[in-house]
């Protein structure tokens, strides 16, 4: 008698074990079928694993793979299902791809904690001053999160309206700074007025370069996509015989930094914006995104030890991120080689800017040293 209660505990025990490990193996299985299904990804990450996943080596230089994300992307955010092929094809790769939004596989990531926010600063230009390396950059820091393409609202798609921007930005958290770049706003009569309608408190970040070694990067870019265009002096002045420049180039007209300028402080004081030297972002990142952080009334966390000169690359690259075992630097079309242009050319687009530029340096009470 005593033996079979002995007997009926012992199975029970065995039972009891069985049952147990049974469980285990349907939870870990579970587990690992979320998570293969992709459902892991909304669990909370911090933000230098989400970091760690944006990590290319290469900043998006994989065209192919960056079109099919943003065509996912626009397919997914654009009311009525309209995607942005037009704009997808005037700009470099490398701000195309909204970096934060995809996973290192390149599938879309649901973040569900933190709040979209309209953003409180916004790199507005230069059109090739540096602004990719600046936004990246930027992105090392914990308290900065940013949209990765460039939207385009103020300029192209504002009748979609304020809230349609604002679902475009990022999550962020209490503290968290959200930022978004579109250089062609810098340039855009209407850009100023659309700004201070969304928030007049905005801080307004505009990248500089050398307006003559911008113009020729511009116009390396289009050469780039349309290998049959017109000689870079065809195009920059009206004829070689009178010398005079042509204004009307918007690779020119861009240039003229003192006469956007004047547009934008119709709406905003001078202390709301920070001029960051484009060539200073190439010799001395550290130094110049000390001002950055300063001005973001941010923590300075992005210093020396984040950069190391990369020969091959010719620019400074972004040591390994936290997170990620490998070094990164920006796409191909970030610093590419600029074709030759006729010295005298250059110097004739160096004399018509001279009077230009130092009108931009009181207007901004920094000398950029470009003359
Ligand atoms: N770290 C680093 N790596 C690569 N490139 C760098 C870097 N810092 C600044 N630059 C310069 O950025 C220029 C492109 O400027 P933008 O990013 O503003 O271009 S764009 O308007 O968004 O197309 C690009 O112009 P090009 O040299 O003509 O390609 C670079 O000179």
């Amino acid at each position: 008698m005593g033996c079979s209660g002995c007997r009926v505990r012992f199975n029970f025990g065995k039972v009891l074990s069985k049952v147990s490990v049974f469980f285990t193996m349907v939870l870990i299985f579970t587990y690992f079928f979320y998570c293969l299904t992709g459902l892991c990804d909304s669990a909370p990450r911090t933000l230098y694993s989400q970091r760690a996943s944006d990590g290319n080596n290469d900043i998006s230089d994989d065209g192919r793979r960056v079109m099919e994300d943003l065509r996912l992307y626009a397919d997914a955010q654009i009311p009525g299902n309209r995607s942005a092929p037009a704009d997808a094809q005037q700009v470099d790769a490398d701000d195309q791809l909204p970096h934060h939004e995809l996973d290192n596989n390149g599938i879309p990531v649901a973040n569900t904690f933190g709040t979209k926010r309209f953003p409180q600063a916004i790199i507005i230009g230069v059109k090739k001053g540096g602004t990719r390396a600046l936004l990246e950059f930027l992105r090392i820091h914990p308290d900065v999160r940013a949209f990765g393409a460039e939207p385009h609202f103020f300029d192209r798609f504002y009748e979609r309206g304020l809230e349609w921007y604002r679902n475009l930005m990022p999550r962020t958290l209490d503290g968290q700074i959200t930022m978004e770049k579109t250089p062609s706003y810098f340039v855009t009569k209407e850009a100023p007025g659309r700004v201070c309608t969304m928030n007049c408190q905005t801080k307004l970040i505009v990248v500089v370069r050398d307006p003559v070694t911008r113009a020729v990067s511009d116009y390396t870019q289009t050469l780039s996509k349309n290998p049959g265009l017109p000689s870079f002096q065809s195009l920059a002045l009206k004829n070689s015989s009178s010398g005079l420049v042509d204004t009307a180039w918007s690779a020119v007209r861009i240039g003229l930094y003192a006469k956007h300028l004047e547009n934008w402080l119709q709406y905003f004081p001078l202390s709301h914006f920070l001029f960051v030297s484009g060539e200073r972002l190439v010799s001395d990142p550290a130094g110049e995104m000390g001002r950055v952080q300063d001005f973001l009334g941010l923590k300075r966390v992005i210093s020396d030890k984040h950069f190391y000169f990369n020969q091959t690359k010719g620019f400074p690259c972004l040591k390994k991120p936290e997170g990620s075992n490998r070094p990164r630097c920006l796409g191909k079309s970030k610093g590419r080689p600029h074709p030759q242009i006729p010295t005298e050319v250059l110097l004739r687009l160096r004399e018509f800017y001279r009077p230009f530029n130092r009108h931009f340096y009181q207007m901004s009470g920094q000398d950029f040293g470009w003359d």
